[in-house]
């Protein structure tokens, strides 16, 4: 998407936690509609960076900017799309009520938020899930309602945290493949943290993170 903003940038970003230092002078781009999967090992500061680019932590130092959003994530509500590690749904709504959610909480009507939530299951191939409850989906369909319960309000950026970590090699295939068909549908840049290489291929750019820093050999970061 040339001549679009960019999805985030980020200038010199450290984060630290007393004295450990997750993430160590990261300067970064994610251009316009950008695949990135974040890879390293485990305590290599994925999730960290994830965090910052999504906007839901504050670097220690450095900046962070969404120039797509002309403003912080979270003064835009729904701009950018978090699927977290692990089980986030709400158990106690179901699955059309839990991508309805976002934009509820951005204030749009229930009957609007309800509508734009069966498109999105619906889009995604998930329109089967729309009343069952979490406890009710395996591990691999409540991820792929997460994904469309990030994408519900039509973000430029989708950013997501180990979304493969529990599940098999089908199930983390078909949630990549509704990851891309997500980010495709609506243009969104996505970031991915994986430990899977199969994942992180699919994804395309790869960005290495090692003790808090970026190595992308060949794929600058910046
Ligand atoms: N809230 C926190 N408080 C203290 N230390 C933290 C916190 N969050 C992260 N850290 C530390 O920062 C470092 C990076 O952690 P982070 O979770 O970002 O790594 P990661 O690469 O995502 O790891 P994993 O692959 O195991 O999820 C680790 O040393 C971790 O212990």
């Amino acid at each position: 998407m040339a001549g679009s903003p960019d999805a985030f940038t980020g200038l010199h970003l450290v984060r630290t936690f007393g004295p450990a230092t997750a993430v160590r002078d990261v300067t970064c781009v994610v251009p316009a509609g950008a695949r990135i999967a974040v890879t390293g090992p485990s305590g290599s500061g994925k999730s960290t960076l994830l965090h910052l680019i999504a906007g839901i932590d504050e670097p220690t130092s450095g900046t962070a900017r969404w120039p797509a959003l002309d403003g912080h994530p979270r003064d835009r509500p729904g701009r950018v799309g978090v699927v977290l590690q692990g089980p986030a749904l709400v158990p106690t709504l179901d699955a059309g009520e839990n991508v309805a959610l976002p934009l509820l909480l951005a204030g749009h009507p229930a009957r609007v938020a309800r509508q734009a939530a069966t498109e999105a299951l619906d889009l995604l191939g998930l329109a089967d899930l729309t009343g069952r409850l979490p406890h009710e989906l395996s591990g691999g369909q409540a991820q792929r309602v997460s994904v469309a319960r990030a994408v519900t309000a039509g973000p430029d950026l989708i950013v997501a945290d180990e979304p493969t970590a529990a599940l098999d090699s089908a199930a983390a295939a078909h949630l990549v493949d509704v990851l891309l068909a997500a980010a495709e549908r609506i243009g969104a840049a996505l970031v991915v943290a994986t430990h899977d290489p199969a994942v992180a291929d699919r994804i395309g750019t790869r960005w290495e993170l090692v003790d808090g820093v970026v190595q992308a050999p060949g794929e600058p970061a910046c």
